[in-house]
């Protein structure tokens, strides 16, 4: 099967210079890819090639297949959906509010959504366990629900993948806990999600692969096994690192 998403020889940068060369990914459905990595290594720059936001300074990326510099913006919105940190906005959107703009997502600059929308973005909130928030007002949610809003969004854009910078980064324990339960639920269903993580024992629960990246470049690629191994995690952070397997099979690291 074709992947969502693939990135060969890629070299991201700004401004043509480059930070880091020599990334190869592949997003496959079902799959959640974790990019591990220091402050300032380069993720958010990664994820914003990825979504066509800066352009590669070398190197190729296709969506579904097709090469992402010969898709228009919409066809980009069919395929992958941008999940941001947090939701920043001052005003009194209700959630539903919110999630449409992800079911609009794909309508033309001058269409306004319907019922079809409507009825999107509340299955949306729906399979986020969320219903019931749809009339709240999101400035007085809790930031675990902004972000499953935020995710909801995502889902209602129905693109296969989606990109997630740091989703759970704000969170307490028991928010970031029901936001990766979210997150491996939606995988498990089929999407494809690309995130990003500062906690390895939050990225070996609920990702399948990994990518560590530090200011030097591509460090490893592969499953979470093989490549979360505490040698790898120490030169990644700069820090000694120890894994422990628990008897429930989960990775902890030290
Ligand atoms: N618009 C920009 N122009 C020039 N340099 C930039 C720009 N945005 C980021 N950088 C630089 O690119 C490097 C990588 O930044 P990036 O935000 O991608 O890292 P990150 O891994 O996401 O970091 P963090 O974990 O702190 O969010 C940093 O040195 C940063 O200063």
């Amino acid at each position: 099967m074709t992947p969502l998403l693939t990135a060969t020889g890629l070299a991201i940068g700004h401004g043509g210079k480059v930070l880091i060369r020599g990334i190869d990914l592949s997003l496959d459905r079902g799959s959640v890819l974790c990019l591990l990595g220091p402050n300032g290594a380069g993720k958010t720059t990664l994820f914003r090639t990825l979504l066509g936001l800066i352009p590669p300074v070398h190197g190729r990326i296709a969506l579904g297949g097709e090469p992402l510099s010969r898709l228009s913006r919409l066809q980009v919105a069919a395929r992958l959906a941008h999940v941001p940190q947090a939701l920043a906005t001052p005003f009194a959107f209700t959630a539903l509010d919110i999630v449409l703009m992800g079911a609009a997502a794909r309508l033309g600059p001058f269409a306004r959504p319907g019922r079809v929308e409507a009825e999107r973005a509340m299955a949306a909130l729906d399979r986020l366990g969320i219903a019931d928030l749809a009339g709240a007002e999101v400035t007085r949610l809790s930031g675990g629900q902004r972000q499953l809003v935020l995710i909801a969004r995502a889902l209602a854009q129905e693109a296969a993948a989606m990109v997630m910078d740091e989703p759970t980064a704000s969170l307490d324990f028991a928010n970031r806990r029901q936001v990766g339960h979210a997150i491996r639920r939606l995988a498990d269903a089929g999407t494809g999600i690309i995130l990003s993580s500062h906690d390895p024992d939050h990225a070996a629960a609920i990702a399948d692969r990994a990518l560590l990246l530090n200011r030097s470049g591509l460090l490893a690629s592969g499953t979470v096994a093989e490549t979360m191994t505490a040698g790898n995690l120490s030169r990644l952070y700069g820090i000694p690192v120890r894994r422990e397997q628990g008897d429930d099979g989960r990775l902890r690291f030290y």
